[in-house]
């Protein structure tokens, strides 16, 4: 098997130079490998440098110094119409093709595959038609993009980069627009292609959930560190999302894999229970700032009790006690006391 790597930077420094004589170098030394059949997340804070690697290593902007091999071979020793049949590239700059159809931006995917006036023959159109169909634009296709709405004109350009069908995809926040199950929707079919046509992909993303869930291989970017990749779950383990993300009051919690704010918890309270209803009600209770134990004290007390339909069972310390129906009243009664 060929284990070249479809995507490779070598000691890549990236950034822009700014005049004759100055450069703003973002990050150097960036040693990254892209693999076939690999789907990879790009993540970092605003700011980090994300949309710069993503251009540089796609050849939309030069690179300060060190390397970049695509499929082996140096990015710029490709002539323009070879590279646009190893890699194609979505970019999240608006548009300036208004009056196009969904199906002519799709078409012009084909561009490297066409004869030199352009023509599409049939073959090329089913093609197209499939790819509007693939990312859930059915019934799009003689729409004008003007008249289409910022998350359907992203998944009309996801298209025009399916049908250009190269080995490595490169896409800058392909779902920045997109409703979640949008998101979800594009974020599976491009892993389904990674996976199903040995295709390399990369994404830059702000969707930690979504890449924590489904990436092969996450690409962390910080302002001022060395880019860091490696498999989701190694990386967190290695507190790598905390480094990366973490602010005062933002917390990325290990263990579920998610971001919380941190609450000024002054007050202690026992939770006694089990289930998704206990889960849920340590949940409202922290988030009004009450700080759940399940260590008997002189505080008060609720057992979670669903089976008995009681639902909540509140030991205020003064003997009293409540049941409660729903997490809303007993979070009323709490205050109430
Ligand atoms: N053309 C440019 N010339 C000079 N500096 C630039 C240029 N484009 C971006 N920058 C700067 O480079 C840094 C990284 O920008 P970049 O857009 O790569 O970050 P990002 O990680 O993609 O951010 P975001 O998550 O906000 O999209 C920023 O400080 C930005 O201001």
């Amino acid at each position: 098997m060929d284990n070249t790597a479809l995507l490779e930077s070598v000691n890549l420094a990236v950034g822009y130079n700014q005049g004759s004589s100055r450069q703003l170098v973002l990050h150097s030394k960036i040693n990254v490998q892209l693999h076939r059949g690999e789907f990879a997340c790009l993540l970092g804070p605003n700011g980090a440098g994300k949309s710069t690697l993503i251009k540089t290593l796609s050849g939309f902007i030069p690179k300060i110094s060190g390397n970049v091999l695509v499929d082996g071979t140096h990015l710029e020793s490709y002539k323009r119409n070879q590279l646009a049949k190893v890699v194609s590239v979505v970019l999240t700059e608006k548009l300036q093709v208004s009056n196009m159809t969904v199906f002519d931006l799709v078409a012009l995917g084909r561009t490297p595959y066409t004869d030199f006036f352009g023509t599409i023959g049939k073959h090329d159109k089913q093609l197209v038609m499939q790819a509007i169909n693939d990312v859930g634009l059915q019934g799009f296709a003689n729409r004008q993009l003007v008249c289409m709405s910022d998350g359907e004109r992203q998944k009309a350009m996801i298209a025009k980069a399916l049908v250009q069908d190269t080995p490595l995809i490169i896409l800058d926040e392909p779902t920045a627009f997109l409703d979640l199950p949008s998101k979800i929707e594009i974020v599976q079919l491009l892993k389904k292609l990674a996976e199903e046509k040995q295709k390399g992909i990369l994404l830059s993303t702000h969707d930690l959930d979504l890449a924590l869930q489904l990436a092969d291989k996450i690409w962390l970017l910080g302002q001022g560190r060395e880019l860091e990749s490696g498999i989701p779950e190694d990386l967190v383990l290695a507190d790598g999302f905390r480094r990366f993300f973490e602010k005062e009051g933002i917390l990325f919690d290990n263990e579920r894999g998610s971001f919380k704010v941190q609450q000024k918890q002054l007050k202690a309270i026992r939770v006694v229970g089990a289930g998704i209803e206990y889960k849920w009600l340590s949940h409202a209770l922290n988030r009004k700032g009450y700080q759940t134990t399940e260590t008997e004290g002189d505080y008060p007390q609720i057992e979670v009790d669903k089976e008995a339909n009681k639902a909540y069972v509140l030991h205020q310390t003064d003997g009293s006690k409540h049941e409660l129906r729903t997490i809303e009243d007993l979070l009323e009664q709490i205050t109430l006391d």
